[in-house]
């Protein structure tokens, strides 16, 4: 602390007087509904009372949040927050360390995400978003978030695990399936684990102890084969560190599975959902498609992301007394950077609630207002793996399909960690 922070009192920003059970409820279920309500009337900077003495301060000025992604990754802690996802992503998951733990694991996991690397997975990923694209329901209305799912999912297993068409991918796929689907009940489960000797935790964890099984003997078989024309992520980490132990590889598998499977897939469901209900903008990036221009399939999916964010905030715990915007804030704080408020505020983007693509041609958005993949040093590793993720299943989707749209535009809900639309995101495909 300087010496100026020192002689500050520690205070906290206005916020809602609700009970903390009915502040943690509203935060946790529906923060996308009720930050703007809190913002219009506590300001730019307030406070959320959580359940268990936990403190939220929810900061939405892009300064703000420059500050605390530059922050020192020793005082913004954002491990810590994740530890509940510990039982399934594993303790050497780069999403639950801190400080050096979490560089040396950032810092292994980077190079399989570098410009180089994601040239090396573009083949595939076209491969199977064009076999996706060829097998959607023509002439009648369809949800698409749960098609988006599927080939997401796919994209993990092939392109992250590096699995082959086979016996053990068609075993791990169902099970994969239902570890991924963290709600409620899975995470009740986590936190107390005397629960599970009874159904369904004992069921979630023996399909976890399952999928590991099979990720193990992937792992396994995967040291003792030629690595040199491998192109898959699980190849990389283990061609650049033979040795690395099979714990560790594993647990970088679950977290790039959870981390990047159900974002991508609501990211593009909700780009979809936009270019239904957008027929102008839906031509433009049909011809994108057909001319091959990824720079403007890229940027539909960043205004989706923008206008619909995938994720609210990001946290980051305080782990001593530390100043944000004005205020000394106490040690123990969490401190979230609002993806959704700072996205959505006129200051930052003409016309927010308008889905204009164009933002993004040509022009960078100022450093803290667009912020869906949060920043600094925990800044989303798979940003630039799911942005061509996007593009390439957008194009082989929009040179088959004119998409309409069915009904109003599909109000957003909680499910898991993303923010999804309520009916997902249901269109009709005609063939062009
Ligand atoms: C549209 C899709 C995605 C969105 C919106 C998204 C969003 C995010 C956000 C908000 C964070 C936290 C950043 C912070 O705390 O500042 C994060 C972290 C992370 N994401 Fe993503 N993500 C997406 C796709 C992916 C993909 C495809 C992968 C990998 C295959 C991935 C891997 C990770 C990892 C490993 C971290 C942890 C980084 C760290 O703690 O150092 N994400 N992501």
């Amino acid at each position: 602390m300087s010496s100026a922070e020192v002689a500050m009192r520690e205070s906290l920003p206005p916020g809602s007087r609700l009970p903390r059970p009915i502040q943690t409820i509203l935060f946790l279920r529906s923060r996308h509904r009720f930050g703007p309500i809190w913002r219009r009337k506590h300001g730019d900077t307030f406070t959320v009372r959580l359940a268990a003495d936990r403190t939220v301060v929810v900061v939405s000025r892009p300064e703000d949040i420059r500050e605390i992604f530059a922050g020192p990754s020793s005082v913004f802690h954002a491990g810590e927050g994740n530890a509940i996802l510990e039982p399934v992503m594993g303790s050497q998951s780069v999403l639950i360390l801190d400080e050096d733990v979490h560089l040396r694991s950032r810092k292994r996991l980077m190079p399989a995400f570098n410009g180089a690397a994601l040239r090396g997975y573009a083949g595939m990923m076209t491969e199977l978003a064009e076999k996706s694209a060829d097998r959607w329901p023509v002439g009648k209305p369809f949800a698409v978030h749960p098609v988006m799912n599927a080939l997401t999912l796919e994209i993990i297993l092939r392109v992250v695990f590096g699995m082959a068409e086979g016996d053990r991918l068609a075993k791990l796929r169902p099970l994969i399936n239902k570890v991924v689907d963290i709600g409620p009940i899975a995470i009740l489960g986590w936190t107390y684990p005397a629960l599970s000797r009874y159904w369904p935790w004992k069921r979630n964890a023996q399909n976890l102890a399952d999928a590991d099984a099979l990720l193990h003997e992937e792992i396994a078989e995967r040291r003792t084969e030629d690595l040199t024309d491998r192109d898959d992520v699980l190849s990389r980490l283990l061609a650049a560190d033979p040795e690395a132990p099979a714990a560790e590889l594993r647990d970088h598998m679950m977290t790039l599975l959870l981390a990047g499977h159900e974002t991508t897939a609501t990211a593009l469901a909700w780009s979809l959902h936009e270019l239904a209900r957008n027929p102008e903008i839906l031509r433009a990036a049909q011809e994108a498609a057909d001319n091959g221009d990824d720079d403007y399939l890229q940027a539909v999916t960043k205004e989706a992301m923008r206008l619909r964010p995938v994720i609210y905030s990001v946290a980051r715990r305080l782990t001593e007394p530390t100043v944000v915007r004005g205020h000394l804030l106490p040690k123990g704080t969490i401190v979230t950077p609002s993806i959704g408020l700072v996205q959505s505020d006129p200051d930052n983007f003409a016309e927010p609630e308008e889905f204009h693509p164009e933002r993004f041609i040509g022009a960078q958005p100022e450093a803290g207002t667009w912020i869906p993949f949060g920043g600094g040093v925990r800044r989303c590793l798979g940003a630039g793996f799911s942005l061509q993720e996007a593009a390439a299943v957008l194009r082989a989707v929009l040179v088959r399909y004119e998409i309409e749209p069915v009904g109003p535009p599909e109000a957003t809900i909680t499910r898991n960690i993303t923010l999804v639309p309520a009916k997902g995101a249901r269109i009709v495909a005609r063939r062009r």
